[in-house]
């Protein structure tokens, strides 16, 4: 009971409450590459009808991500986070239980909707329970156990179809989910003021919800500030390009350059992946410690032009380095997040869960974007050559399409530069506590 009497405990589970629900957002996203085999013999579905099934996903969570973000202002996290996951998670049972493809399709929409108000609630209770020179490090910390959600679809989500079948997988996904929703609703509360705790040191007090017409006003001066769409252009292309060669075509490129097999080239990107959990929770931690938020960010995506360009400029790159890369790069990338932090920091409080929502907009809007993008440019240079009816792709289309990368990260580099003057020229950071703008 101490546990949760004590607001510097209660925070921490109630924080991990959030997390672990956010964690399934993840494990759901990525989870249709290891369904799919089991999904085309269930529903008889066509390449088209699997890949609306997939890509639905992520229309539906770029689109909601500034209604979550209003809700969880509106409303508060705990509510907005509570329904979240309880929709996610009985859309997870009806997909799980679904007999025909449009049931199945229905429960995949709930999932998706559902899931879209979980990061945006994460971080807003964050910023009511944690000091603001620990928001850096809650970003981070909340972003690698995405990275961590994405991981568990691989591996441990084939494991677990191949034991209790992938309907008795996703049945499971969702009971666990209702048991998180449960437990938000009993502990994450929005503030240690709603929760009826002693307030938290050096935790400013926070408005818990905004009205509606504060909101509104909130919109509008968010999307008015440059610095908004600096760092929802650079969203877009960090998230956009990450997701589709670490999500997409990161594995033909192995195959199809190295001739290694499809198990041993996704060790690549699991080494990667391991580096994409430490980055994140690493430079938030640097970055309330130093007290540097821009700086990181602008190194992060200088990082990430150069790493694509080096794919760029020699094609077939020799397999150890290619995980040396991977790992290092993605760690070294981990100061995108900060993004997050920085756009919370430059509005009030009670806008947090709405700006964090419009920049993560962005990102997401990205990552429909590049996978077509950079498959175009693959399909350009093919020769007509395919394997067992898969498209073998040329080492010059894939040079092309790490060029297109390494081009998006000069663009986010350059509007992560362009955005570290701007803010250096109107608030110079010198202590890691000196991070607050005034609260509405
Ligand atoms: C912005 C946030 N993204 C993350 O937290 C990433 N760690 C997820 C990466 C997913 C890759 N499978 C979000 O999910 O909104």
């Amino acid at each position: 009971m101490r546990l949760l009497s004590n607001p510097y405990r209660r925070r921490w589970i109630g924080w991990g409450l959030l997390v672990a629900a956010f964690f399934l957002v993840s494990l759901h996203r990525s989870s249709t590459a290891v369904l799919s085999g089991e999904l085309m013999r269930a529903f008889d579905t066509t390449a088209t009808s699997l890949g609306l099934l997939h890509s639905s996903f992520f229309y539906l969570y770029a689109a909601f991500q500034v209604p979550a973000g209003l809700l969880t202002d509106r409303y508060g996290a705990r509510a907005t986070a509570a329904t979240g996951t309880a929709v996610m998670s009985a859309g997870a049972v009806a997909f799980g239980l679904a007999s025909t493809y449009s049931v199945a399709f229905g429960g995949r929409v709930l999932v998706g909707l559902g899931a879209s108000v979980l990061f945006v609630a994460a971080l807003r209770f964050c910023a009511n329970w944690f000091r603001p020179d620990e928001f850096g490090t809650m970003t981070g910390a909340t972003f690698s156990v995405g990275i961590l959600g994405g991981l568990a679809a691989t591996t441990p989500l084939a494991v677990a179809i191949s034991r209790l079948g992938w309907r008795g997988s996703m049945v499971g996904l969702g009971v666990a989910g209702l048991a998180a929703a449960v437990g938000i609703l009993l502990v994450s509360h929005d503030s240690p003021a709603d929760a009826g705790l002693e307030p938290i040191d050096d935790v400013p007090d926070r408005p818990d919800v905004t009205d509606a017409a504060t909101l509104k006003r909130y919109v509008s001066d968010a999307v008015r500030e440059p610095e908004t769409w600096l760092l929802g252009i650079m969203l877009f292309f960090m998230t956009g390009i990450g997701i589709t060669i670490f999500g997409l075509w990161g594995i033909p490129y192995l195959v199809q350059t190295h001739g290694i097999s499809v198990t041993e080239a996704s060790v690549y990107l699991l080494v990667g992946n391991v580096g994409g959990m430490i980055g994140p929770t690493a430079f938030g931690w640097l970055s309330d410690r130093w007290g540097q938020r821009t700086g990181l960010i602008v190194f992060s995506t200088v990082v990430f032009g150069l790493t694509w360009a080096v794919f760029a400029a020699f094609g077939t790159v020799p397999l150890f380095l290619v995980g040396a890369i991977f790992l290092f790069s993605r760690v070294l990338r981990g100061g995108v997040p900060l993004a997050f932090t920085v756009i919370k920091e430059r509005h009030p409080e009670g806008a947090s869960g709405t700006v964090i929502g419009i920049v993560n907009t962005m990102g997401w809007i990205g990552a429909a974007v590049f996978p077509v993008v950079l498959g175009a440019a693959l399909d350009a240079y093919w020769t007509g050559d395919t394997v067992n009816g898969t498209r073998v792709y040329t080492e010059l289309g894939y040079r092309v399409a790490f060029a297109i990368a390494a081009a998006a990260g000069l663009l986010a580099a350059a509007c992560a530069i362009l955005l570290h003057v701007r803010t250096r020229a109107e608030r110079p950071l010198e202590t890691g506590t000196d991070l607050e703008q005034p609260t509405d």
